[in-house]
C-alpha cells in the first residue's frame, strides 16, 4: 500500500546563499495493508520528514513514494489533493480548522467530502467524539476555543472519521491521559484490522510496541556527510 524506495531529501537554504543540506538517503520503506511501521531514531534523524514527504507536503530529491499506486514524488497536486481526501489520512497533534464550524462538521468533514451521506456522517462523528470523551455540550461549538487536550481529541476524532487505506499518524498519543490513550490506540487496531497500512511516530514505547508491526530506524537513513 505504502512503498517507499531509494528515497532521498535535500534541504536548500535559499536565505543562507542557497546551501543545500542532503538529509536523506537511500530510503526503502514498505507497508502492507493491516500493517504498522513506527519510525524511529534519534531527534533530528528526520522522521518527520520522511511522514511530510509521505504526504506530498516536501518535494524530494530522488525515490519513488507510491501510496496506492500513486507516486507522489511526481503527482499533480491535483491528484495528492484527491489522494489525501480518499486514501491517505494524516493525523498531526494539531488541529487546524476553519474558525466558527461546530465540532460535529469538523468531524463529519471528511466523509462528507467522500460523498457518505450526511446522516451517516454525523452518527459515525458523534460515536468517535463520544468514544474520545468530548462532551456533548461542546459538540455544536467551534473547537478554537477548546482546551489543547480538547482539541488533540477532535483532531484524532476527525483523522479516524474516514476508512482511510493509508495512514500517518504523528505522535498521536501524546500528552494524553489513560482512557483517551487506550481509546486511540484501540482506534489504531481497529485500522489495522479493516486493513490500513499505517506509518506512525510514537515516542511513547509502550504505545508503539503494542501497535507497531516493525520498527524502522530513520537514522539508517541520514547520508554520510551528514552522519
Ligand atoms: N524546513 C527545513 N529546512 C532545513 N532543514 C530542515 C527542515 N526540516 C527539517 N530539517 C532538517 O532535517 C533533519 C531531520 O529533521 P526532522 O524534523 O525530520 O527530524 P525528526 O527525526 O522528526 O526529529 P524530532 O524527533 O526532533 O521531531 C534535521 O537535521 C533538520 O534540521
Amino acid at each position: 500500500m505504502i512503498e517507499i524506495t531509494n528515497l532521498s531529501k535535500t534541504f536548500t537554504l535559499h536565505n543562507q546563499g542557497g546551501v543545500v543540506i542532503p538529509v536523506m538517503q537511500g530510503a526503502n520503506v514498505s507497508v502492507g495493508a493491516g500493517e504498522c511501521v513506527g519510525l524511529i531514531g534519534a531527534s533530528g534523524a528526520g522522521k518527520s520528514t520522511l511522514m511530510r514527504l509521505v504526504y506530498g507536503n516536501y518535494l524530494a530529491a530522488g525515490g519513488q513514494i507510491l501510496v496506492d499506486g500513486l507516486d507522489v514524488t511526481q503527482a499533480e497536486p491535483r491528484e495528492i489533493l484527491a489522494l489525501r481526501r480518499d486514501r491517505l489520512g494524516y493525523v498531526s497533534q494539531f488541529l487546524r480548522v476553519v474558525p466558527r464550524v461546530p465540532t460535529l462538521d469538523v468531524v463529519a468533514e471528511p466523509l462528507l467530502s467522500v460523498g457518505v451521506d450526511p446522516e451517516t456522517a454525523r452518527i459515525r462523528a458523534r460515536t468517535l467524539l463520544s468514544r474520545l470523551n468530548i462532551p456533548e455540550r461542546l459538540w455544536s461549538l467551534s473547537p478554537t476555543s477548546f482546551s489543547g487536550g480538547e482539541q488533540q481529541r477532535v483532531n484524532i476524532a476527525r483523522g479516524f472519521a474516514h476508512e482511510y487505506p493509508a495512514m500517518l499518524l504523528d505522535e498521536p498519543t501524546a500528552s494524553l491521559d489513560a482512557g483517551n490513550r487506550e481509546t486511540v490506540l484501540s482506534l489504531i487496531e481497529e485500522a489495522k484490522a479493516r486493513g490500513a497500512a499505517i506509518i506512525g511516530i510514537f515516542h511513547d514505547e509502550a504505545a508503539r510496541d503494542r501497535v507497531c508491526d516493525r520498527q524502522i530506524n530513520v537514522s539508517d537513513f541520514t547520508p554520510e556527510a551528514a552522519a
